[in-house]
Formats: structure tokens, sequence, C-alpha cells
């Protein structure tokens, strides 16, 4: 679970992870419900080399966390995840990369994620279909043409793929320089085409300011 980035676009006094969202932090939430699921064994969160906010936190299921140092871009810090668990998974062992700043993804979603991809060689994500008018822009912020959506996904986390193929792909993609912003995009660079596995359109990833609000607003509906 990446959470070593500092939330620039959100622009708050702390990273954004460590903000309140309802009774508890916006790291608390997606933490303590990626614990309640039996099949993820371990949770291991790079987290920023000077974070003075995680040793606060209290965590419903401790004993299944553990914190290593993130690196520079989110890829680093999920190869640095990796690295951490790296004697102990076997080749075809499942990953699930999810960032810290999604604490609305629905636990139904992720073991649909797992029914649907449990007997696939390469892995898949989770996505949503797109659904507005898409326009191509110019650089005068004219439009160029409408892009056809019916093939248009946008992709959410978690990101579920084999071990040793997430590692060979987000280390290739680091010493070829290439920045990857998904774990998806490292796995397509070597040749393989995810599956696309449609989520809930509420799994919200908090980016700016406007975002905790309705995460918070979405969290509530969910208890519904
Ligand atoms: N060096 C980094 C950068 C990002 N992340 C994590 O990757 C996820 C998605 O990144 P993003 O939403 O971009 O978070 P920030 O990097 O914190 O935000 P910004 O890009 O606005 O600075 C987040 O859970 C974030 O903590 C990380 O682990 N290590
Ligand atoms: C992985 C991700 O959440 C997929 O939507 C996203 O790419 C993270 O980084 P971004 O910089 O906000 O695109």
């Amino acid at each position: 679970m990446p959470a070593a980035g500092t939330g620039k676009r959100f622009g708050a006094d702390k990273p954004k992870q460590y903000l309140a969202l309802g009774q508890k932090t916006v790291m608390q939430c997606t933490v303590d419900r990626l614990t309640q699921l039996s099949q993820i064994q371990q949770v291991i969160i790079p987290i920023h080399p000077q974070d003075n906010f995680v040793h606060q936190l209290a965590f419903q299921q401790p004993e299944k966390i553990r914190f290593v140092m993130g690196g520079a871009e989110r890829s680093d810090s999920v190869l640095a995840g990796l690295r951490a668990i790296q004697t102990q998974a076997h080749a075809q062992d499942w990953v699930l990369v999810h960032d810290v700043a999604r604490p609305c993804v629905r636990l139904s979603d992720i073991q649909r994620l797992f029914e649907q991809l449990a007997h696939d060689e390469v892995g898949g994500i989770l996505a949503n279909q797109v659904r507005d008018t898409i326009k191509q822009g110019t650089a005068e912020q004219k439009i160029s043409h409408t892009v056809p959506r019916q093939q248009l996904w946008q992709a959410l986390t978690p990101q579920m793929f084999r071990f040793e193929l997430l590692f060979k792909a987000l280390m290739q993609a680091q010493q070829q320089g290439l920045q990857v912003t998904d774990e998806a995009s490292a796995i397509e660079l070597l040749g393989y085409q995810p599956r696309l596995i449609a989520g809930a359109y509420d799994n919200l990833k908090i980016t700016y300011f406007e975002d905790l609000a309705l995460a918070e607003y979405l969290l509530d509906r969910q208890k519904i």
C-alpha cells in the first residue's frame, strides 16, 4: 500500500493520508478496510523517510502491517514494498497494490478481483469505464475531435499481479528511466495485456482538497 506521497496537489499542512476522515485518518480507514480480508496476509506500507505521523496511529490488525521506507516516485515506493517481501514471496504469489489515498474501495470489488483473476496468468486492475463524452484538446484549449469512449477505462487500484512478473516489470521500467503511474503500465511495457475488472464508481482517489469531503460522504453512504 504505497503511502509515501506528500500530497502536493492536495496542499494541506501534512500529507493527505494523515488527515481526518470521519473518526479516523485516511490511512487508518484504508488499512483497516483491507486487513479485514482473510486473503490478505500482510500489508506492506512504504512511508516517506521523514514521516513523523505514522507512529501516532493505531490500527485494527497491527500484526498484519509492516512499514518500510518509500521512494521518490510512487513506483519506487511499490518496488520498495516488493523488495521487503522478496525473500518470503513465491514467484506466483499474488500481490495487490492499493493507494492509501483510496479509502472508499469496496471489499466486494476486491473479492471480485480475486475471483475473476484467480486463474489468470498475468493479472489485472479495478477500473471504471469512461462515462462522459471525451474531447481531444489542442494546446490552445480548443476541441480537436471527440474520442470514441467505448474502450476507454479509468485505472483504479487495487492492481493485482503475480509477484515475480510485477517485480520484473517495475525494475525494468526503473532501469529504462520510464515513469509509470500505475503497476499495469509497467506490465504493459513488457507486452502483456492486464485484465480490466469493472469496479464501483465510488473508489475515489483523494487527490485535491475537495475530494476529502466527498470521500467522507461516500464512506457514510456505504454504511447505509
Ligand atoms: N513517492 C511516492 C508518491 C506517491 N505514493 C503514494 O501513491 C499513491 C497515489 O499517489 P498520489 O495520489 O499522487 O499521492 P501524492 O504523491 O501524495 O500526491 P501528489 O502527487 O499530489 O503529491 C498515494 O497513496 C501516495 O501516498 C508513494 O507511495 N510514494
Ligand atoms: C494508480 C492510480 O491511482 C491509478 O488511478 C494513479 O495513477 C496514481 O497516480 P496519479 O498521479 O494520481 O495518476
